[in-house]
């Protein structure tokens, strides 16, 4: 008997990116984001916001909490019409065409989505039912380990069961374009590494993923493309190489067992000299980026000396998407405020 094939993660379709004459085209884009303005009385939430999702790209939109990112998101989706600006997907309004665009994107929101009582293979069938072409439920089930809750009401599963139920129940329909808020917040390793497996998968079949993390990893190991925002603004954008790239691409990380003395910065950076730039993290840790190497790492280790400061690690590596976004807006993903 012939080996069953591996199922397809995403329907053959006809390109259909919409027409080059309709608002908000871009050639090969499956997202286009143009001066989205959106705000909740007096917060804003999104401040002039433009991005785009090219297609079969694994976009990420990355950024500390109130960036954004969901109120985004859901514009996308449809859930939410813009106040100002226009959103595009897959070439079409998502609001005005939502019914022509549902059956073609899959969303796993943050939380929520399903029905609490209803037991979790129970869910995902009904949902594989409102689908032309869905992937085979018991697949899904083996590959995401929802086995051994699949007859547990969804309020009874853990939260990592149901992010997996959240993930298996938007990627069921073979979509095209998959919205992904999250997806592996309170999983294990594990199931993280499979989540990620499964989502490489999705997008060597052709479907384009926008997701949106606090773990940078996730992003470094998934996305070919990161749109960095802040206060409801994009404030940077491009593969996770080219913006860990910068001036220099390595960074020292200067933990320490006692606070540092209030002009460290200051008096770490006359010592290095040159185009080094020293950011503090918090009271105990700060970062060394420009021209680091080693020799600047032997500097960093002398002044620690010259200054009584005992480090508790000294360490050299790849500057990291989290250390860009410190550059950028001097807090740290996590929103917390770098001190003065
Ligand atoms: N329904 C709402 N009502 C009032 N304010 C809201 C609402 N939704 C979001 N906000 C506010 O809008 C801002 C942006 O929120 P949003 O959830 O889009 O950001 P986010 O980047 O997704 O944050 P998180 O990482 O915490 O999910 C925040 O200040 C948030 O408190």
């Amino acid at each position: 008997m012939p080996p069953t094939p591996e199922p397809v993660l995403a329907a053959p379709r006809a390109d259909a990116d919409g027409s080059p004459g309709s608002p908000g085209y871009a050639a090969g884009a499956a997202v286009v984001v143009q001066d989205l303005r959106m705000r909740y009385g007096a917060t804003v939430a999104a401040d002039g916001l433009s991005l785009v999702v090219p297609r079969g790209s694994v976009t990420a939109v990355l950024g500390p909490n109130g960036a954004g990112k969901t109120t985004t998101l859901e514009t996308c989706e449809g859930f939410r019409s813009p106040q100002g600006g226009t959103v595009r997907v897959l070439g079409l309004d998502p609001v005005r065409q939502r019914r022509e665009l549902l059956p073609r994107i899959g969303v796993m929101l943050q939380s929520g989505g399903a029905w609490s009582g209803a037991r979790a293979e129970e869910m995902l069938r009904h949902v594989a039912a409102m689908h032309a072409h869905p992937l085979p439920v018991g697949m899904l089930v083996e590959r995401l380990g929802l086995a051994e809750c699949g007859r547990t009401p969804y309020r009874r599963l853990s939260g990592g069961q149901q992010q997996r139920l959240s993930l298996a129940m938007a990627v069921v329909g073979r979509p095209e374009l998959l919205f992904v808020d999250e997806p592996t917040v309170g999983m294990d390793p594990a199931i993280r590494r499979t989540t990620w497996g499964l989502l490489r998968e999705m997008q060597r079949d052709g479907v384009t993923i926008v997701l949106t993390t606090h773990y940078m990893d996730e992003a470094e190991q998934l996305a070919d493309l990161v749109h960095v925002l802040d206060r409801g603004r994009v404030i940077a954008s491009g593969s996770p190489a080219e913006l860990t790239r910068g001036t220099g691409s390595a960074t020292i990380r200067l933990v320490v067992v006692q606070p540092f003395p209030p002009d460290a910065p200051e008096s770490l950076r006359t010592a290095l000299g040159g185009d080094v730039e020293v950011t503090p993290l918090t009271t105990h840790s700060l970062l060394v980026t420009g021209t680091a190497d080693a020799s600047t790492l032997a500097t960093v280790s002398a002044w620690c000396e010259r200054h009584g400061v005992v480090p508790e690690s000294l360490t050299l590596g790849r500057r990291t998407l989290e250390d860009v976004f410190l550059q950028l807006t001097g807090r740290g993903l996590t929103g917390e405020a770098v001190p003065a």
